[in-house]
């Protein structure tokens, strides 16, 4: 399967050491065997520290975001050294060239692309360029809940959801630099006009990456109309 994956910057860049990175590149060098895949990193804490620091500088919501951008890609080269020969040893700017790097075969590292959303949307984007079978995005919760699971006790777990609903869901959410929060409605939109077969799970856990392929019962499915 052509698949593409999104690992917010939540998960990789917890704890600011290489854990996560290393765990990541076990699980993709074994699924590259398998699969085609492409990666899409997220900024995390550091992209949101130094967006905080260039915003103090009365720094535009655009220029906030080209600093994420790079962030983000720095986070991508941190996975491209974990990964070694079997990724494409360039991170893609643009969607072009991540389908021109991808000719190689090897697995595509990519971080952000253009200001005004975040790397949710690019993975989405990247997926319908590529023409995925899959989009799976791996966050730092189970999956989309009624509400905030870190704020609220009682926020439910969301199996399945149309990206209808989840559009509706995300209405009115903050969409400024660095707080694109847990999904942006670009992502949603590229979901739902392409039909994409979307899984969002804990990536936490980097084993549900797996289990996400497989297609096993996790996470919250972006099912169809
Ligand atoms: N309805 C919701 N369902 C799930 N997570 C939510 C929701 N609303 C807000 N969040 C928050 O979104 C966070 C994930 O987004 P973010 O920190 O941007 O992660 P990522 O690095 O994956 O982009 C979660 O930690 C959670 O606190
Ligand atoms: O194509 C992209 C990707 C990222 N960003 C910026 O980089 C930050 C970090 O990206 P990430 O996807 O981690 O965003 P988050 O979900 O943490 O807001 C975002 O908030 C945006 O400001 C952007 O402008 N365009």
């Amino acid at each position: 399967m052509k698949i593409v994956v999104a690992i917010g910057g939540s998960i990789l860049l917890k704890d600011y050491d290489s854990t996560r990175f290393k765990q990541y590149s076990e699980i993709l060098k074994e699924l590259t065997e398998e699969h085609e895949l492409f990666i899409v990193v997220g900024g995390g804490k550091p992209a949101r520290e130094y967006i905080s620091v260039v915003r103090d500088f009365g720094a535009g919501e655009a220029q906030c975001d080209d600093i994420g951008i790079e962030v983000t890609r720095i986070n991508a080269k941190l996975l491209l050294s974990a990964l070694g020969d079997v990724a494409y040893q360039r991170v893609p700017h643009n969607f072009q060239e991540a389908l021109e790097f991808a000719s190689s075969g090897k697995i595509i590292v990519m971080g952000g692309t253009e200001p005004a959303h975040s790397t949710d949307a690019v993975s989405a984007i990247l997926a319908e360029y590529v023409h995925a079978d899959k989009l799976i995005n791996l966050t730092s919760v189970d999956g989309m809940y009624t509400k905030d699971p870190n704020k609220y006790d009682d926020a439910e777990l969301v199996s399945e959801i149309t990206a209808t609903d989840l559009l509706d869901f995300l209405n009115g959410k903050d969409m400024k630099a660095g707080t694109y929060e847990f999904f942006d409605t670009t992502a949603v939109q590229m979901i739902k006009r392409s039909n994409l077969e979307t899984v969002i799970a804990n990536g936490n856990e980097p084993e549900n990456l797996i289990k996400a392929i497989n297609g096993e019962d996790i996470g919250t499915k972006v099912i169809n109309e």
